[in-house]
């Protein structure tokens, strides 16, 4: 769909940037819990846009690499990727304002209803086509997230899932969770590529996803259980992949073992998992 029938709020009345929102015109409502920057609140937007409002904490970003990055983000628009309304950054704190989801994060909302999603593979596929969905835009952009997980995607109603934050982790100042040896490193989600040289593409973002499509199959089990991340990098690292969930048939196993390939050229691109997922998906009815 052309930009112009996309809910991105109009130009700020005083600058003449279009991904500058006026302070003025966001009412702050109640805390939605707080991430890798600190407080996030939902808030209305000219009195009726639902948003997530990020506070950024002094000290957990760097600040200004961000706002010329935001300029990007807010040109990245796809309904399974939850949007980037814009930024105020003629105070601090600055505030990052999203679209907002209403049920949360894809990682809760996967323990909170295993009981009615549990066994319901059509579902539980669905909600992974939608995510592969989102990254293939993200690839044909050229985008790669660097934190992909079931964490940092969201659920709207009638089960719309969209992936958040993504890009957001090249402007985190936490060390701890910068660097492959920080105690904050999503060492679960990382491929061999990534461990050892840090190397981020589109194809460590499809290795994520395959630990994603895990999260979902077994409603948001920790991948590896309770090992220390020293074991699972040697795990990873010797070749020892994620075994099948019991709710997983074994054609989707196969799609997610294609994502664990050691080498990155050898893992699919997310356009060609959204065809074999949605050939999978029509077997299934
Ligand atoms: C009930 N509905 C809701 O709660 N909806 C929503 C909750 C949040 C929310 C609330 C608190 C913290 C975070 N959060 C979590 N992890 C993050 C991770 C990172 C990286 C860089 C580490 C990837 C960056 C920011 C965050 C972050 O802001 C989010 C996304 C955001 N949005 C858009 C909602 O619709």
């Amino acid at each position: 769909a052309s930009p112009c029938d996309r809910p991105v709020p109009a130009t700020a009345g005083l600058s003449h940037d279009k991904w500058e929102i006026d302070p003025a015109e966001l009412m702050l409502l109640e805390e939605l819990g707080s991430g890798q920057f600190g407080v996030v609140r939902r808030g209305k937007w000219r009195g009726s846009i639902d948003t997530a409002v990020k506070m950024m904490k002094e000290g957990t970003m760097s600040e200004d690499d961000f706002i010329e990055e935001a300029k990007v983000m807010t040109k990245l628009q796809h309904q399974n990727l939850v949007q980037l309304y814009g930024v105020c950054s003629k105070h601090r704190p600055i505030y990052i304002v999203t679209e907002y989801m209403k049920h949360g994060s894809l990682l809760n909302y996967l323990r909170r209803h295993e009981a009615t999603l549990d066994g319901n593979i059509g579902l539980l596929l669905d909600m992974c086509i939608q995510v592969c969905k989102g990254m293939a835009y993200l690839e044909r952009q050229n985008y790669i997230h660097r934190d992909l997980a079931a964490r940092n995607c969201l659920v709207g109603s009638e089960n719309v899932v969209k992936v958040a934050d993504f890009g957001l982790a090249r402007y985190v100042l936490d060390d701890q969770y910068t660097s492959s040896g920080g105690t904050k490193f999503p060492i679960k989600w990382a491929p061999p590529e990534v461990l050892n040289y840090t190397r981020f593409s589109s194809k460590s973002d499809v290795w994520a996803y395959g630990v994603l499509m895990w999260e979902v199959f077994t409603c948001g089990k920790m991948p590896y259980g309770r090992l220390k991340n020293t074991e699972v990098v040697d795990r990873v690292q010797r070749g020892v992949i994620l075994e099948r969930p019991k709710a997983c048939h074994k054609e989707i196993y196969e799609v997610m073992r294609k994502c664990w390939c050691h080498c990155p050229e050898d893992r699919p691109s997310f356009r060609a998992l959204k065809e074999q997922l949605s050939v999978v998906s029509q077997g299934l009815l």
